[in-house]
């Protein structure tokens, strides 16, 4: 690449010696767990508890003991089942994180009335709509899911209500505990050779498909998303909800309820579908509409249905679907198996100790997974990314008025090969924390630039040479603002700075036009000044009057003897009176203290 500036690393004989590469590269918080001292990464959260004491977890729901033991080793656990809206709204301040299942509303207000204390909500099994995400995200709170601990209990499910309502096994067993004895009103269909479609071929539709197989049945799928090669291993086609329906004998429904799935099948659709039926619901209630299937039970179109999911759960005692003779109904039992809690118990404690701990979790639902072998390597980057940023807002003029962001990820490596969502969200981080008090993580980073008129555009630089690193430089320019530091403007007039890895440290490797080399620890001062003998000595003593610990000094200059910008790295803030004497130095043309 070419420079436009020369540059010389320095180090002040009284300097402290930098971290070798062996220390913590990565001392972004530290907080007190069981009495163990940790570094930790602040990809998403941190405990808020405070340092020294432990995070809060709210249970609302009933979680399997394995996965209290886990939360408790690491939390205090507050179990409080059956809270109002009112109450849970009320105790959620108090609470770092909060673990429901399906019974539990997770609205806004839960959102807003927590303060911000909220970092985590655990959703103790897979589906996430009684979480408002939306929200979530807003609020900066990570929502984790358990998605596959209860797959084979709720396809287990499936197929006992299959069965059960194919033989009417819940009638007959209702009229038999009533003193009767009416085999022939409860003759049954058979399930060998019959056609089941399975709506949403996922985790639990695929499981399902696979034991109805070895019942002899003829599966065919529907699901928009789904491989097709994934349904041929298996032996099931895949083909359009118009067939789907239209052909099956039995229809078996496995989609999570989204504004799409809302209501699929209705007036409309049950009209389509061949004449006698029946239908099985373990996915959501949501997906029917109940009032339809009422209509075409009675109409003989759905000679019957199994329901073990509702529109409002519990139902009204007196729905005329609940109490209609052709519907067997379960109360949402689809995960509830002894093993199935006991794993989703375990899958979701694991999930929200690792958020609280500031992990990245593999079962994220409102921010980007990274696989933990992407995360080890991008470290030291994503500290980069974000003193970068907080290095560029601190060189505008007033620190505001920031609209438009141009990130450049140089690399040697193919651009498909470097996922910077996480880079991006520390710069965003970057620049919003040091100017405002909103606390940004990589959930609520992309929505909290939006909502700031924050525009970040990325750029990437393929390098010629080897891909070992991930990358190379990343390069931080904000467009349309004044500098304080004027010697921070590129020659297109955008405040610049860029900054490298070295030794798994992050370094500034750029302001403006002039190289320099410093690591990116403590705090920094960049001076510019007239390039002559004794800066360096000159402003390292006014900083060692004060005890202003140096630990790095890098000066980078246009040519010798003309101007030159000297970047310090101190420990510490200098005082006011440390600062303005460094602004006296009658070779000093400009400087300014950025925290980092
Ligand atoms: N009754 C219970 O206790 C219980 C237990 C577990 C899961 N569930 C519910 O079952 C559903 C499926 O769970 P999963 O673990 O298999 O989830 P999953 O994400 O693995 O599978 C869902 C599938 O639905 C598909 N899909 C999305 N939109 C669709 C559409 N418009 N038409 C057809 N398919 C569509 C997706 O592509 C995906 O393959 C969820 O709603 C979940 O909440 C209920
Ligand atoms: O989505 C799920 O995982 C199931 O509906 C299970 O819900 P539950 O945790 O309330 O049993």
């Amino acid at each position: 690449m070419a420079t436009s500036s020369s540059f010389s690393t320095l180090r002040h004989p009284s300097l402290k010696l930098p971290l070798s590469s062996k220390q913590s590269v990565f001392p972004v918080f530290s907080v007190n767990l069981s009495g163990r001292k940790r570094n930790l990464p602040r990809f998403l959260i941190v405990a808020s508890g405070g340092l020294s004491s432990k995070p809060t977890v709210l249970v609302a729901e009933k979680l399997g003991a394995a996965g209290l033991d886990l939360l408790k080793d690491f939390a205090n656990v507050d179990c409080s089942y059956n809270l109002t809206p009112e109450e849970l709204c009320t105790k959620i301040s108090l609470c770092d994180a909060l673990i429901v299942r399906s019974g539990t509303k997770v609205s806004r207000e839960v959102f807003e009335s927590s303060g911000g204390r909220l970092k985590v909500v655990g959703r103790a099994g897979v589906g996430i709509d009684n979480v408002d995400l939306a929200a979530a995200t807003e609020f900066g709170c990570l929502v984790v899911n358990a998605p596959t601990a209860n797959t084979v209990a709720a396809a287990e499910h499936g197929i006992a209500l299959l069965a059960a309502m194919a033989r009417n096994v819940a009638q007959a067993d209702a009229s038999v505990k009533a003193g009767k004895w009416q085999r022939n009103k409860y003759v049954g269909v058979s399930l060998v050779g019959k056609t089941l479609a399975v709506m949403g071929f996922g985790k639990v539709g695929s499981e399902v498909a696979r034991r109805a197989k070895g019942l002899g049945m003829n599966v065919i799928a529907h699901d928009p998303y789904a491989p097709a090669d994934r349904a041929r291993a298996i032996g099931v086609e895949l083909v359009s909800f118009d067939e789907a329906i239209g052909t099956a004998d039995f229809v078996s429904l496995h989609m999570p309820l989204t504004p799409a799935t809302s209501k699929m099948l209705n007036d409309e659709t049950f009209a389509k579908m061949k004449k006698g039926v029946r239908i099985v619901n373990v996915a959501r209630g949501g997906v029917i509409d109940e009032e339809a299937l009422v209509r075409a039970l009675d109409a003989g179109t759905v000679a019957q249905a199994a329901l073990d999911v509702f529109t409002v759960e519990p139902p009204p005692t007196d729905s005329k679907l609940i109490q209609h003779e052709r519907v067997t109904v379960t109360p949402h039992l689809g995960a509830s198996t002894m093993e199935a809690q006991e794993g989703v118990a375990i899958e979701i404690a694991e999930a929200v100790v690792g958020a609280l701990k500031g992990e990245l979790a593999a079962t994220a639902v409102n921010a980007p997974m990274v696989p933990a072998e992407v995360l080890t390597e991008l470290k030291p980057f994503v500290e980069l990314a974000e003193k970068l940023g907080r290095l560029a807002v601190q060189l505008v003029t007033g620190g505001s008025g920031v609209k438009t962001v141009k990130v450049t990820y140089a690399s040697a490596r193919a651009p498909d090969d470097l996922d910077t969502r996480l880079l991006r969200a520390m710069i965003i981080k970057g620049l919003i924390e040091p100017i405002s008090s909103v606390f940004v993580n990589l959930v609520n980073a992309d929505y909290t630039a939006k909502q700031r008129g924050l525009r970040i555009a990325e750029e990437r630089i393929l390098l010629d040479g080897s891909p070992e690193n991930p990358l190379e430089y990343i390069q931080v320019q904000i467009a349309n603002v004044e500098s304080k530091f004027a010697s921070a403007m590129s020659d297109s007039g955008e405040i610049r700075v860029e900054g490298r890895v070295k030794d798994g440290i992050p370094h500034l490797t750029r302001v403006g036009t002039f190289e320099v080399d410093v690591s990116l620890e403590g705090n920094i001062i960049l001076c510019r000044q007239v390039d002559q003998p004794g800066m360096i000595g000159t402003v390292g003593s006014i900083l060692g009057e004060e005890n202003v610990n140096v630990s790095f000094m890098s000066v980078g200059r246009i040519a010798p003897r003309k101007h030159a910008v000297m970047a310090i790295g101190v420990d510490d803030q200098p005082s006011k009176e440390v600062l303005k004497k460094i602004g006296e130095v009658p070779a000093i043309e400009e400087f300014v203290f950025l925290k980092l």
